[in-house]
This record gives structure tokens, sequence and C-alpha cells, in this order.
């Protein structure tokens, strides 16, 4: 088994990192995009290294930097790039079509690809923009990632919160369940990922996977803005009164939105699970358990960098508007985030 990693970032070094450290050991090649990559990864000696938060203040005790990789340039520097059987796609819900384009030629109907990022909408952009033909397409699978990784040293990455790699077959377009029938997937990569002990990755039914992916987004869609808006921690996102209201109000849209994708489902206690204060509670419950942490848009908007929200709040006010339902806090949220990286950018 050979699989390569697109999107060598926090995620992605993390879970290069625990393939190598699974039952499988299948061959792992990061895909390196810039120049900036290689220098990293000659200051690491060729490792990735993996730290438990709470060894941080352990210096000695932590797991051992690993060197089982090799790294691949895009574009290919050969003639013939090799195709691509194995594709685990970590890159930022904004770069994900870009970056698959950019080694397309190296994708058949043969390559099976796992998608792993924040927010939706990335994955038709993929389907429209690389792989219109479904007869050419790869096979989908798409992930939910609920560890908590951040970057340390170079290609050393902290697992700064617990959680599962939660994935399942994808639809060629975001909460599209697919037809059970297709029975196309790789067993040898299912197997891999399942015995890829420190992801903890478990395979959900399709329309489970949908289910756990509106849950992450509505959550996404209220922590996410919220903290980078006012620069706070997860936690402080329902501890403080200042836009209590404004919370509020940006769960009960994307409730109803969510709701109104999920009408075709008869699976009346799924629907109940984004409804009013069950909903509420548990993006609070979330925002909780991930207290002390930096949301990844908070992070995005220090560092200057693109968000993800055009694939968090806009999608939801996008599909708002195709459902005729309103979503104005959603949409203002976006114009206010917008208008923050474009400062912070500055
Ligand atoms: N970190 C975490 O704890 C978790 C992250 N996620 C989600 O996972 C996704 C990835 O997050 P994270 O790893 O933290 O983000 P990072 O920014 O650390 O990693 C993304 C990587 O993709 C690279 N990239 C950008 N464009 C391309 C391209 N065209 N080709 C190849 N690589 C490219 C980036 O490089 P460059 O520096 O050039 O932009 C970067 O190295 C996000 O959607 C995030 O929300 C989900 C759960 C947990
Ligand atoms: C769950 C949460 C809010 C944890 O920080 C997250 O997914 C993010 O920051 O993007």
């Amino acid at each position: 088994m050979h699989i390569h990693i697109l999107g060598v970032g926090n995620l992605g070094r993390y879970i290069a990192y625990s393939l190598v450290r699974g039952a499988d050991r299948p061959k792992v090649t990061l895909l390196f995009h810039k120049k900036e990559l290689h220098r990293e990864w000659k200051k690491s000696e060729g490792t990735i290294q993996m730290i438990q938060c709470q060894m941080l203040a352990r210096p000695g005790f932590e797991n051992k930097p690993l060197n089982h990789f090799k790294v691949e340039d895009i574009p290919y520097p050969g003639p013939r790039a090799p195709p691509i059987k194995h594709l685990i796609v970590t890159t930022k819900a904004p770069a994900t079509a870009g970056a698959v384009h950019s080694i397309k030629g190296r994708l058949s109907k043969d390559s099976q690809i796992l998608f792993v990022h924040n927010g939706l909408g990335a994955i038709d952009e993929v389907t429209d923009k690389v792989f219109p033909d479904p007869k050419t397409r790869p096979y989908y699978w798409a992930g939910v990632c609920e560890a908590g990784i951040y970057g340390h040293g170079p290609f050393q990455v902290v697992k700064a919160g617990e959680g599962p790699l939660v994935f399942g077959h994808s639809g060629a377009r975001s909460c599209e369940v697919p037809d059970d029938r297709d029975n196309s997937f790789d067993l040898d990569f299912l197997h891999t990922l399942l015995a890829t002990h420190p992801l903890d990755a478990r395979l959900e039914r399709p329309e489970r996977l949908v289910y756990k992916q509106l849950r992450k987004l509505v959550v996404n869609s209220v922590i996410n803005p919220l903290t980078a808006m006012y620069r706070c921690k997860n936690g402080e996102a329902f501890t403080r009164k200042e836009g209590q209201q404004l919370r509020d109000a940006l769960v009960e849209e994307a409730g109803a939105v969510v709701r109104a994708l999920l009408a075709t489902r008869d699976d009346v206690a799924v629907k109940a699970d984004f409804w009013g204060d069950g909903l509420r509670n548990y993006v609070e419950q979330i925002a909780y358990l991930t207290r002390e942490n930096k949301s990844s848009m908070l992070q995005d908007i220090e560092a200057g960098r693109k968000t993800e929200i055009d694939y968090i709040n806009g999608y939801l006010v996008r599909q708002a508007k195709r459902l005729r339902l309103p979503c104005e806090h959603h949409e203002r949220i976006v114009q206010q985030i917008k208008e923050l990286e474009a400062n912070d950018a500055l």
C-alpha cells in the first residue's frame, strides 16, 4: 500500500505520522508544493514527530521522530509522473480544488481520495473543476477529524485534543448520500485506515457521515467566526455576554438550513438533533470541551491568512438562498470576517 499526502500542514503531518505508526505501515509519500517545505524537511532531518500535549512539559518522554517517509515535488520532476492510487487530501477547503488539479494527471477512476477538511463545498469544487466526468472520477471518501493538532517545530506537531477521524464514502456533492451499490472502493485502503490506531479512524455509513459533517458545520459556523471577531478562546464564545443574541440567531438559522437539507431523510431523530435548545446545547458543549483552544479561524485571522468562512457560513448562506430560507446573520458575519481578513492582511 502506497499513500500520498496532499497538503502537508498540521493535519497532513499528523495523518502521515499516524499511518506509519499504524499496524499496516504503508509507504507514505508527502507531496511538496513549495521550496520552503524542502528547507523545513532538511531541518527536521527528514523526520516527522508527533508530541502529545501533556508531554510538552516532559522533555525526553515524547514519541520518537519517524523517518519512514518519501517526498515528491508538485509538479513531478521526471518525464512521466507515476499514477497515484491512494491519496489523502488535507489542504484547507479553499485550496483543495486547486491542489487536486495540480496532480490531476496522476489520478484516475482507479484512484481513491480521502478528503479531510472543515466546512462543506470543497468536494463539489473538485467535482466541477477537476473531475466533471463520472467515468474518470476517482472514488471519494471524506473524513471529519475531531482531534486538535498544531505545529510546534520543523515537521513537529502537537496533539492538543483527542478525537477520532470519522470517515466514509462520500458523494461527488456535499450532503449527497452516494449509492450503496457502488462498491468500487479499495478494501486494502479501508483496512489500512482502520488499522491506523493513532488516528482512531472510524468508518461510518454515508448518511451518518453527512450527519457528522453537518453537525461539525454548525459548530464551526458559530464558534469560529465569533472567536475570530471577539479574538477570544472557544470557551468564551458562549460565556461572554456580548454577542449572545447573535450566537442564538446563528444557531437557529444554521439549524433551519440543515433541517431543510435533510428534508428528504425520514430519520426524525436525526432531524431533531438540529432543533432549538438541543442544537444550541451541543454547540455550547463543544465550545466548553475545547475552551482553551483558539479556533482555526481566529488562528488564520491572527496569521493574516485567508479563512475557511466561504465553506462554513458561506456554505450555509448559499444553501439558504437556494432553499429560500432566511440567513441574514450568517450573511452578515461572512462580510465581517472578510473585512477582518482584508484588514489583517494589510
Ligand atoms: N489542525 C487541526 O487540528 C484540524 C484541522 N482540520 C481541518 O483540516 C484542514 C487542514 O488543516 P491544517 O492542517 O491545520 O492546515 P494547514 O494550513 O496547517 O495545512 C494545509 C496545508 O496545505 C498546503 N497547501 C496549500 N495549497 C496547496 C496546494 N495547492 N498544494 C498542496 N498543498 C497546499 C498549505 O501550504 P501553504 O502554507 O502554502 O498554504 C499547508 O501546508 C482544514 O480544513 C482544517 O480546518 C480539521 C480538524 C482538526
Ligand atoms: C471545533 C473547533 C471549533 C475547535 O477549535 C474547530 O473545529 C476549529 O477551530 O476549526
